[in-house]
């Protein structure tokens, strides 16, 4: 098991808890929204948290969706997964879209609406050259390999 990493977290809503991971081993902390929403079919909105960190340097914190919302109700991320820089000393918002053509889906305050993943990342030096190193694939993508069963 890797060791925890240690992140500053102001809570904007002291009545609200700090992220949290629901089991040892789990990737995502929870994230609370801090106001009821009410998401019409095909509607978004960008919804607090009530929280801002202070990520270390060389880290990136992602905003994913929580499988059971996409599941039972169609909500999922607009910009999934969101982009927390370490910069970032803004409140984490949650830009949730019901993808439900019919039914809409309300979200009490306090409810998990997204879970956050630290992450360490690559910083790249963009490199310009003439020709790329050839590879297998080449240029092949967006369905190349065909979606049929494969040997
Ligand atoms: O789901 C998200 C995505 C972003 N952010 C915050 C943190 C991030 O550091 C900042 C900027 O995000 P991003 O770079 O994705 O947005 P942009 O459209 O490129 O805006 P900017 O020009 O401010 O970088 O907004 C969130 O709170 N939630
Ligand atoms: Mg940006």
């Amino acid at each position: 098991m890797p060791t925890d990493l240690d992140i500053s977290v102001v809570r904007l809503d002291p009545d609200l808890p700090l992220p949290s991971y629901a089991h040892p081993g789990d990737a995502g902390a929870d994230l609370h929204t801090t106001v009821d929403v009410t998401l019409g079919p095909g509607e978004r909105a960008m919804v607090p948290t009530g929280l801002s960190i202070a990520l270390p340097d060389g880290y990136v914190a992602l905003v994913h969706p929580r499988s059971g919302l996409a599941a039972r109700h169609g909500v999922s991320i607009v910009n999934s997964p969101g982009t927390v820089d370490a910069g970032y000393r803004g409140e984490i918002k949650v830009m949730l879209i019901n993808h439900d053509p019919v039914e809409s889906v309300t979200l009490a305050r306090g409810d998990r609406i997204a879970q956050l993943v630290i992450q360490r990342f690559e910083r790249a030096r963009f490199v310009e050259v003439g020709v790329l190193p050839e590879s297998v694939r080449g240029a092949g993508g967006y369905g190349s390999t065909g979606t049929g069963a494969r040997s």
